[in-house]
């Protein structure tokens, strides 16, 4: 928890700052009754480790933690206030507090949802348009989760933001609603009112997979409602481009989404105009600044708007046409590499998490941190180490289990089966033995698909749609799918292949587990390879345990004293 201290809010926050040490030392207790301890193999059923799990599956607000998220003036700090105490929780308060919780919290009994994130606020309370409220509501979101509550007042107050929170933790909506409330019908309801609204493409949203594009797109169009749904244009790759070009110019849409290739490749030609664009947002923006992007990258940037406090030099100078712009990064892990690019994108951005608001002048960067993005495979492991931190649900359970090369397919089955999984996402590094993973868990009776970028779009977004629908049990698919992808039934992630480091193990993990659900992560690794799983657990700071499937049941083992 971190909190900074602004001159008018100094003694509320070191009140806070004292309960959150104090929080934090309770969080360092559970840690240290966690950790290794002996080498002993301890057997445990699935029945036990489920029941383990019911306590573990706690977060703050699912204790009656609420935060409150005042926003300042540009530049000065924005604070929160604990409302609960933070000492140790007996079972009895927890079950208390769960139990005035779920009566809170409507959405979560609909839902079926345990110990989601929500603060206890509603969306009213967060100053958007009375009418997306109403749209809202419609859609069954009533309450916002932590991310939102801190996001939703600070964008509105046109700072430019980072948003980090752990992945499922509902970021896409911490970002898409204080936009969706200062355009469109939600601004503009009456004909009268629309006279008033500037012309052109007001907010650009850039993501770095075709599929987690389209998946921001049905949410924007779910926002809207069918009768205003051609206010967002999709512009993916893989589509048909004329015909995304077309669309541009018969729709006139408020909003584009699109891969960074395919908006800059129309921008280039002419055919989209982003000049006086207010809003420009780059979801799991440490994969957008990885050089593969780079050009890209660099042109939109360019020609979206102008960055905040940008002064023209003159008349004549091209800044002068261009309306300033607001730059929201989002993503679940954020190494050094995104809060340099965040200073250099905005003007006096703050850095929004779940639970604090504060300025990214603030966040030091060592002199050594790598300028490009840390999932990359060669950065420094402190900076990935850094960037980690805190992405993942903290319900996830972690497992990992020794397997010989040939056997692992069998261990995943051996694993879906034990952990009774509904919905499972198996991840690979290669085309070739994820396609002969499928052919094998078919051959066993099992419903398996592939989904990798080799695939055309409309295979893609099939195969997608009837893991969605439950038709495929195991879907197997490579780094494509770690970012992003929203599939809530989604109840088991498993690392068929190691990842490559913690930034790509979190990703993956929080495929599962999403908005507070449970879910388990098991990573089927040979037995050299149990090191790099304890550098993951290390860097984390996560306890991933040894464990074995023998009879249709998960045996959890203990984890080792001595860590390499
Ligand atoms: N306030 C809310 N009430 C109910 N459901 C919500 C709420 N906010 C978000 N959701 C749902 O929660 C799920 C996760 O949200 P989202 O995909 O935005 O998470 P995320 O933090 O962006 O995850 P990732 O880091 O993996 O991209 C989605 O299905 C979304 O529709």
């Amino acid at each position: 928890m971190e909190l900074i201290m602004g001159h008018a809010h100094r003694s509320v926050l070191a009140f806070a700052s004292a309960r959150s040490s104090c929080f934090l030392k309770n969080c360092l207790c559970l840690r240290t009754l966690s950790a290794p301890r002996t080498a002993q193999f301890h057997k445990t059923t699935l029945f036990r480790n489920r029941a383990d799990g019911e306590d573990d599956s706690l977060s703050l607000s699912s204790i009656g933690f609420k935060c409150q998220v005042e926003t300042g003036k540009k530049g000065t700090i924005v604070e929160i206030e604990n409302v609960s105490t933070a000492k140790k929780i007996s079972p009895s308060k927890v079950k208390t507090a769960r139990t005035s919780l779920a009566k809170q919290s409507t959405m979560k009994s609909v839902q079926g949802i345990e110990g989601a994130p929500f603060a206890a606020k509603s969306f009213s309370d967060l100053g958007l348009s009375p009418l997306l409220i109403d749209r809202l509501e419609k859609e069954g979101l009533t309450v916002p989760t932590d991310v939102q509550s801190a996001a939703i007042p600070t964008i509105s107050q046109k700072h430019d933001v980072v948003i980090q929170s752990y992945t499922g933790s509902g970021k896409t909506l911490a970002y898409l609603l204080p936009i969706l409330s200062q355009i469109g019908p939600f601004k503009y309801p009456t004909e009268d009112d629309r006279s008033e609204q500037k012309p052109g493409i007001e907010a650009v949203i850039v993501a770095p997979s075709r599929e987690l594009g389209m998946q921001i797109v049905r949410e924007i169009e779910r926002l809207l409602g069918p009768a205003n749904k051609k206010l967002v244009q999709q512009l993916v790759g893989g589509a048909n481009r004329s015909r995304q070009e077309e669309a541009l110019k018969k729709n006139k849409p408020a909003i584009v989404v699109g891969t960074p290739g395919r908006i800059s490749e129309i921008s280039a030609a002419g055919k989209l105009h982003t000049h006086n664009c207010r809003f420009l947002v780059l979801d799991e923006v440490d994969q957008l600044l990885s050089f593969n992007y780079r050009e890209d990258m660099h042109r939109i940037l360019e020609h979206v708007g102008r960055k905040s406090g940008a002064k023209p030099s003159g008349v004549l100078s091209p800044l002068t046409r261009r309306t300033e712009r607001q730059t929201i990064l989002v993503s679940a892990t954020v190494p050094f590499s995104v809060i340099r690019a965040a200073r250099s994108w905005g003007s006096n951005p703050l850095i929004v998490r779940a639970k604090s608001v504060q300025p990214l002048d603030s966040v030091s960067i060592p002199s050594n941190a790598p300028s490009v993005s840390t999932s990359d495979a060669n950065s420094s492991s402190s900076s990935v180490t850094q960037g980690a931190i805190d992405s993942l649900p903290p319900a996830l359970k972690h497992y990992y289990s020794v397997s010989k090369l040939q056997h692992k397919i069998d261990t995943l089955r051996r694993c879906v089966h034990a952990l009774d999984a509904k919905a499972v996402i198996a991840f690979m590094n290669n085309t070739k033995p994820l396609k002969d993973a499928v052919f094998k868990l078919e051959a066993r009776g099992m419903k398996a698909a592939e989904l990798h970028g080799d695939l055309g779009k409309l295979a893609r977004s099939t195969t997608l749609k009837k893991f969605k629908n439950g038709e495929i049990r195991v879907l197997l698919t490579n780094e494509l799918s770690a970012r992003g992808l929203d599939v809530p039934e989604c109840d088991l992630v498993v690392n068929l292949d190691l990842p490559t480091d913690s930034i790509h193990y979190a990703h993956r993990a929080g495929r599962t587990g999403r908005l507070g659900r449970k879910g388990s992560v098991v990573t089927i690794c040979e037995e050299p390879e149990t090191f790099v799983v304890k550098k993951l657990r290390r860097q984390l700071g996560i306890a991933i345990q040894p464990c074995e499937f023998k009879e249709g049941k998960l045996t959890i083992g203990e984890e080792e004293k001595t860590e390499n």
